[in-house]
């Protein structure tokens, strides 16, 4: 066990919610070491997983050209194909199966299935998104995620959602954890961690030594004007005080290759409430 008695806050059992991106799912080595490293946890646990990068890989091959805004990908028709396949089918199973060759009970599911995460499609204001969805956060069945984790299922999610009207719609992977970890709080001490191919939050995006260890709002904004902070980081980090200003008990930030010490409090960067 990783969590020791200090960890169980309110009598709640601890469960950690673990999401992974495209950079380390593209890595075969990289996503084996942290799927070996992510069964060998103890405690009840969920897995967010993205794969941008994978999708974008495909889609060019596919002569379907990926266009984002503000880091959410513009999904039209063809796109929201090509998402689906490679979110629901691909990366989900691929992930999966590779789980149970490691002893570990995987149950794949996007948050279409069992309405596991209810959501609306993104309305138009001076952007058109597309089929991009995002979770109604207050609108989740908390004991529809009981039945899987108290019966030593490990989710294992896609980012995927749907209208209620038959449609598929793309949903950010980050966001999709911290929404989760904030709804599933009221029943567990969450703790979300983060994972991508950077030790941490860095004061130079060059030097993995430069992690900051714990970032609290003044900093961000300090250093989000400094423009040390930039591109995925930033809506990563939002997502991430969301979560801590919600219930959740602990957020980290690092290192996929550092899951275990991540889970311990020993590497990575503290989002501090
Ligand atoms: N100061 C910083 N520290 C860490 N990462 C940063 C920083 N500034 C920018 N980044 C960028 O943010 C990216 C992480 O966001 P993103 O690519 O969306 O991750 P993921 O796909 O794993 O969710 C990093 O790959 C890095 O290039
Ligand atoms: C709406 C939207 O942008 N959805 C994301 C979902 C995948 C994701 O979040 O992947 P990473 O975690 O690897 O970035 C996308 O299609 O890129």
């Amino acid at each position: 066990m990783i969590t020791n008695s200090s960890e169980q806050v309110n009598n709640r059992e601890p469960l950690f919610i673990i999401k992974i991106g495209g950079n380390v799912i593209d890595d075969e080595k990289t996503l084996h070491s942290f799927l070996k490293d992510f069964s060998s946890i103890k405690e009840k646990k969920i897995l967010v997983h993205g794969g941008g990068k994978i999708a974008t890989a495909v889609g060019d091959k596919l002569g379907i050209q990926s266009k984002y805004i503000d880091g959410r990908r513009i999904t039209d028709d063809e796109t929201i194909d090509l998402v689906t396949m490679v979110y629901g089918g691909l990366v989900n199973k691929k992930i999966v199966a590779e789980l149970h060759s490691l002893q570990c009970n995987a149950i794949g599911l996007s948050g279409a299935d069992a309405n596991v995460l209810p959501a609306k499609k993104r309305p138009v204001k001076t952007i058109d998104y597309g089929w991009v969805g995002d979770v109604n956060a207050t609108a989740i069945n908390a004991s529809a995620w009981q039945l899987f984790i108290d019966n030593n299922l490990v989710p294992v999610v896609a980012p995927l959602t749907h209208d209620n009207e038959g449609h598929i719609l793309n949903t950010n992977a980050d966001t999709m954890a911290a929404v989760l970890s904030i709804a599933l709080s009221k029943l567990y001490n969450v703790q979300l961690i983060y994972c991508f191919e950077k030790n941490g939050v860095l004061t130079n995006v060059d030097d993995e030594a430069s992690v900051i260890s714990e970032l609290n709002v003044q900093n961000y904004n300090q250093l989000k004007n400094d423009k040390i902070l930039f591109a995925g980081i930033l809506p990563k980090i939002d997502n991430a005080f969301d979560a801590v200003n919600n219930g959740v008990h602990k957020v980290v930030i690092g290192n996929s290759d550092n899951l275990l010490q991540l889970a311990k409090g020993e590497s990575g960067t503290k989002i501090i409430s």
